[in-house]
This record gives structure tokens, sequence and C-alpha cells, in this order.
């Protein structure tokens, strides 16, 4: 499956306005009653202000024409009681679309974030960190900004804008046509310019997230960029990616405001045809001085509100282009479902078999070709093979980590896809070739993913330590359960975060152990230390170990080796050593 979301197909990419929108609302929908409250309250808003010109043409056609002050004093005290009303609706439907935004920020960000812990490792081979980072916390904004500065103002200004209209059409609909007839020019433009506004921001949303995959990338690996004097180079990508940053927020800048002067002189075409026609007529005896104010009140009623919306038309592509993105995640579905439990047909002695698999990587060629194995509950496999064989992928699929292309991966005899995730990951402990810590202390990070011990104290826990015979291991440390980690620091070395992720394994007492270079950084005394706690694992514990080291190998009770697709038996531990070396020297 294409998790690549830089490389979706256009047809994959190309979501309408509209069912974009309504995809956003319908994961909004806890926000329903607050965007309706707020809808009322603007447009009560814009019912206020168009009173206004109507009272004033009103006002100067029955009482300043007439010198009655007095009718005028009471008319401007109405209309400032109803300014003052507008003003309240206008700071409430603020107010709370503020929260509105924040919310929606919040709920889409946990959405993202949660959906994004759902995906297969798959998708975070295809994709960067940096990228995924700036969809979680820029897209996301972008939306925000919308639900909180732009879309009231966007209902507000199109409702007075449809208020404006019905005035203008009612009073004298010959003059109100003149009104309106450049909006239609407006309405073709906006249409046929749309599209490309909406492309040039997904592109730019796109170099955003490119450059923060950079600076992802040279931050978490800058010791080999010092190492290797490389910082030249990186600085080069940067400015290559902050360049086109640049060029494309230009080109963006320009597409956004591409609306504002059409649609200003369009206003300004309106005014002008409502001038010379209401004069026109007034000569003619058919409309009033009073009304022609009002007029080119509601004219401008209409076309300011138009032109703020072509603003605020350019927000909404923002934010629709980023949400296009965001959805782009929430649209992945995992490939690594979860299938109804059947016995495959036979009989099981092995706790793991593999049946006539393939395995590629997407996009790329078969690595594994039709494996058949079959590991045994309780002995120890080893995984031997030159670089790049397919050890590790083949470990992969016995983890459920991907899925074969073809054939099936049976665990006790049913296939392992039938198991959910927890049961799985309780079957088969993994300790990676590069263990990866979490910020906090070697307590948290050896009971992480294991609830058994969560509420456990250290004594508790040092006792379950003790009875898994890894007390040693845990003596290395200085500050023993307490000793502070980070992510990515360099707090604790390789050789002992090895050690954290084998007794974060080894804790969670799995039937089937995987031991991929898991003490390549670990000293023999050591390595022979971890040797004895594999042997004092439960009887039943099936032991995988993907090993350089040959020493690390030489008990175990079966070898394999692994090499350009093919998984062979490869007898004693002399045997694989010959076949190894022979293959080392062809190669
Ligand atoms: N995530 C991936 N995407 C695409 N190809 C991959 C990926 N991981 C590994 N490969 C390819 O699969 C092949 C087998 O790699 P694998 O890591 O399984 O080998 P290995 O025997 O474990 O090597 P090593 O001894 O160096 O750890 C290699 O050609 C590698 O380039």
């Amino acid at each position: 499956m294409n998790y690549n979301l830089n490389k979706f197909t256009e047809k994959e990419q190309k979501i309408s306005n509209y069912s974009a929108f309504s995809n956003l609302l319908k994961l909004i929908s806890q926000e329903r009653k607050n965007l309706a409250v707020a809808l009322i309250a603007i447009l009560l808003n814009s019912v206020l202000n168009l009173l206004g010109p109507f009272l004033i043409g009103y006002t100067i056609d029955h009482y300043v024409q007439h010198k009655q002050y007095h009718g005028v004093l009471i008319f401007s005290g109405i209309l400032l009681g109803i300014y003052l009303v507008a003003l309240f609706t206008s700071y409430f439907q603020t107010k709370l679309m503020g929260g509105v935004g924040q919310r929606t920020l919040f709920t889409l960000r946990n959405a993202i974030f949660s959906k994004i812990q759902q995906l297969p490792v798959a998708f975070f081979n295809q994709n960067k960190a940096g990228d995924l980072i700036s969809r979680v916390n820029n897209d996301t904004d972008k939306l925000n900004q919308f639900f909180s500065q732009s879309l009231m103002q966007f209902v507000g200004n199109i409702s007075t804008m449809i208020g404006a209209g019905i005035f203008l059409l009612v009073i004298n609909y010959k003059i109100g046509i003149a009104a309106l007839a450049p909006a239609l020019l407006i309405l073709i433009f906006t249409r046929i310019l749309s599209p490309w506004v909406k492309r040039k921001n997904a592109a730019n949303l796109k170099t955003v997230g490119n450059m923060s995959a950079e600076i992802q990338e040279s931050l978490s690996n800058f010791k080999v960029i010092v190492a290797f004097n490389r910082r030249d180079y990186f600085r080069q990508r940067f400015q290559d990616a902050n360049e086109k940053n640049y060029e494309s927020a230009i080109g963006t800048g320009l597409a956004n405001n591409v609306f504002l002067p059409f649609y200003a002189m369009c206003a300004s075409i309106a005014q002008l045809l409502v001038l010379t026609g209401g004069i026109y007529l007034i000569t003619q005896g058919e409309f009033s001085i009073g009304l022609l104010v009002s007029y080119l009140a509601y004219a401008t009623y209409f076309y300011n509100p138009l032109r703020q919306l072509a603003t605020l038309w350019a927000n909404f592509q923002v934010a629709m282009a980023g949400w296009d993105r965001i959805s782009e995640i929430l649209g992945l579905e995992t490939d690594l479902v979860t299938v109804p439990s059947t016995n495959a047909p036979g009989m099981h002695p092995a706790l793991l078999e593999f049946r006539n698999v393939h395995f590629g990587y997407p996009e790329g060629k078969e690595i594994l070709h039709n494996i058949s194995l079959s590991l045994e509950k309780g002995k120890t496999y080893a995984l031997v093979g030159p670089t790049g064989g397919g050890k590790t992928t083949t470990a992969s699929l016995i983890a459920r980590l991907y899925d074969p292309t073809q054939g099936t991966v049976l665990l006790n005899g049913r296939d392992i896809r039938s198991y959910d995730a927890d049961e799985r990951s309780q079957k088969i402990g993994f300790i990676l070739q590069e263990p990866f810590l979490f910020t906090g202390t070697v307590k948290e990070n050896i009971l992480y993913g294991n609830p058994a011990y969560k509420d456990f104290s250290n004594e508790q826990l040092i006792e379950v330590i003790r009875e898994a015979n890894l007390e040693k291991l845990l003596a290395i440390f200085e500050n023993g359960l307490e000793t502070k980690v980070l992510s990515g620091g360099d707090s604790v070395s390789l050789g002992q975060k090895q050690l954290i992720a084998f007794m974060r394994a080894v804790l969670r007492k799995p039937d089937l152990l995987i031991l991929d270079e898991a003490t390549a950084n670990i000293d023999t005394v050591t390595e022979q230390l971890l040797g004895e706690i594999l042997e004092k694992l439960p009887e039943s514990t099936t032991r995988v170990i993907i090993a350089h080291r040959l020493n690390t190998i030489e008990n175990a009770d079966e070898i394999f080796f692994v090499n350009s697709g093919e998984v062979t038996r490869a007898g004693s531990f002399q045997n694989a050593m010959e076949k190894l070396q022979q293959d080392v020297r062809m190669s």
C-alpha cells in the first residue's frame, strides 16, 4: 500500500472544497451548537447593520428635508441603540468562535496524532518525520485561524451582502440590477481562479513540510554532520528548501491577493452605476435623495463584504489546502488489519511458522522469496548471513511489523494476522537493532508497554527483576531504576540502551524473543551475562538471535542462513560458519 503522502496521485488528492468542508464539519460535530449560536449572533448583527442605511434614508426624506430636527434626534438615538446591540453580537460571536477554533485545533491534533499511532511501520518508512510534524502543527493551525477569525466574518459578510442585495432589488429593482451587475463578473472571476489559488497554497504548505523535514533530519543527525564536517552541505540543503518555500510563498501571496484589486474595481463601478442611475431617476421623479443615500450605502454594504470576502476566500483556500493535507493522513487505514481467526490445516508443533512467504518493501523489489520455516517452542534459532541479506526483514515479519506480500505467517497454528496487536506484542518480544529510549528513567523505560507492573513500587519491581535474573544488568546503572535517560541524548551509552531494551523485552515474558544484533555494542563479559539470562528464560521461550558476532550463536539449536532472499537451514555451527565465510568471499 502507498503510504507516501507526498506521492499521492492527483486523483487521490483531488477533493472538492464542498466535500472537504463537510468532512471537516463532521469531525467537529460536537461544535454544532456553538456554531449555530454564533451563526444566529452574526445574522442578527448583519440585520441590525442593514437597518442603518434604510433608517438614514428615511430620516433624510421625512425629517431632514422637512427640517424636523426632533425626528432626526429620535432616529439618531434609535441608530445608536442598534449599533450598540450590533457591537455586542459581534463581540459575543468572536468570543464563541475563538473557543471553537482552539477546540478544533485540539481535536484535530489529537485525531491526527492518534491516527499516526495506528499506522503501520511502512507509513513511517515512507514519510519524513519533519513533514508529519508540520502537518500536525502548522496545517492544523491554518484551520484554527480560519475557524477563530475567518469563518464567522465569512458568514457575516455573506448575510450582509444578501441582505443588502435584497434591499437594493426591492426598493428599486432597476438601480438594484445595475448595482449588482458587476458582482456577476466577480463570481466568474472567483470560480475560475479559486482552484489555482488552492493549488498554490497546497504547494506552499508542502514546501513548509519539506523545510521542517530538513530541520528534523539535520537535528537528529548532528553528530554525523559534525564528524564528517558536512555542515555546509546541510546548510545548503536547508537553504535550498528555504528558498523553495520563499519562492512559493511569494507566488502564493500574489495568488491570495489576486481577488482584491478586481473586487475593488467592481465595487467602484457599482457605485458609479448607482450614482448615475439614481441621479437620472431623481430627475425623472422616480427616486428620492434619501433613497440615493441609502442605495449608495447599500452598494457599499454589498461590495465591502465582497472585498473582505476576497481575503477571507484566500484564507479559506489556505485552510482547505491544510485540511486536505490533514485528511490525507486521517483517510489512511492500516493495512495490518486483524482478520478473523481460523486455524490453519495440519499439525502445529511449531510456535511460529512461515508458509511460502514472499515479501518486498513498497516500491521495491522482492526481498524474501518463498520462505518456509518453522520455529519450535523452547528452542534457540540463529539467523546469520551477509549484510543486507534479509535477516531484519525476516524478523520484522515474525513480529508482524509487515505482512507478507504472499504466503502466511502462523503463530501457534493461527494466522498471525488474527491476533490483535496487544496479544501479539505480548507473545512476541522484539529487541531492535537500534534501541529507542523515551525520555524518563530506566524504570519507566523498562516498564514501557508492560501494564502488569505499572503500579509496582521500586522494591517490588527489583524483586521481579531479580526473579528474571536481570539484577546484575540493573546494577550497571549508577542510580539503578531511577537513572535518568534522554530519548535522543547520550546520558546512557549505546550498549546501556541495548541493556534497557533487553530488560524491557525480557520482563514482558514473551513466548518468542527476537534479538536483532541486540548485543552488538556490549562488552564480552556483559554479553556472557545476557547469554546466561537467555538460558534461564522459561523453558518454553523460543529465541531468535540475529548476530554478526558468531560466539553469540554458538549455543543455537538451529541456524538459518539468510541471503539473497533465501532462508536455508545451515546445519551445525561449523557448517554455518563455512557457508558464511564462503559467501562473504564470493560477494
Ligand atoms: N524499510 C525498508 N524499505 C526498503 N527497503 C528496505 C527496508 N529495510 C530494508 N530494506 C532492504 O531489504 C534488504 C534486506 O535488509 P535487511 O535489513 O533485512 O538485511 P539484514 O540482513 O538484516 O542486514 P544487516 O545485517 O545489515 O542488518 C536490503 O536490501 C535493504 O536495502
